[in-house]
């Protein structure tokens, strides 16, 4: 059965519009049963967005950023988070809204850039669609200090680690950011992992 026929919306209520928006939903859920049961949820909406993981095989090395999540350190994060280059798309293309990115953030122009795949990274309440992608760089390709947009608030830090560092710091938990793992572990097995075989 298509999933739109188990879906029977009754009430959408925004609940705040503010930088990105905040809506509850009170909806009927056709469960597998078939009993009809009535639900409310909310979504967080902050559009889509899209993460890049720059790459050296000849020097093993990757480009990554650190910087200030306020939500991260409410929940009890006391350190800055490491993180892939990342941005909301403001409804363009993924691929042209990172390259812009890893320019302000990481001061780097790439060539080519390959997409890995999409992902909902908190679906229970969160709408947002990252898009991932990889692609290498050297030295060349630097036009700039990088660092983000101080007049948005953004104050980051370049941090180009070998990816075995990169690698250790996943492993005891230094780098706990979800989209930042996801990238590591596949330039472990796809990209630093395949030019050693
Ligand atoms: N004033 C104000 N500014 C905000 C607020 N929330 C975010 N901003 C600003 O909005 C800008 C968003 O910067 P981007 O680089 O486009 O996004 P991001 O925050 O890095 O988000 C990326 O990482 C997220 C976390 O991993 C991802 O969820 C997201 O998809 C994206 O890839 C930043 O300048 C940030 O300071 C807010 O509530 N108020
Ligand atoms: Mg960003």
């Amino acid at each position: 059965m298509n999933l739109q026929d188990r879906v029977r919306v009754r009430k959408v209520t925004l609940l705040s519009d503010n930088w990105y928006t905040l809506k509850t939903t009170s909806f009927d859920w056709l469960r597998n049963d078939g009993q009809w049961q009535r639900m409310n949820r909310e979504t967080y909406d902050r559009g889509n967005g899209a993460t890049l993981l720059p790459y050296d095989l000849v020097r093993r090395t990757v480009l990554l950023t650190r910087q200030f999540r306020y939500p991260a350190f409410v929940n009890g994060c006391g350190d800055l988070l490491i993180e892939a280059a990342a941005g909301l798309l403001d409804d363009a293309e993924p691929e042209q809204r990172i390259r812009a990115e890893v320019e302000e953030e990481l001061g780097y122009r790439l060539g080519p850039v390959r997409k890995i795949f999409e992902c909902f990274m908190s679906p229970g309440s969160v709408t947002e669609r990252l898009h991932f992608f990889v692609a290498p760089y050297d030295s060349s390709m630097r036009i700039g200090a990088g660092g983000g947009l101080a007049e948005e608030g953004e104050d980051i830090e370049v941090l180009e680690l070998s990816i075995d560092d990169a690698l250790a710091r996943v492993a005891d938990g230094r780098i706990a950011d979800a989209k930042t793992v996801m990238l590591l572990l596949h330039a472990q097995l796809h990209v630093f992992g395949a030019a050693q075989r």
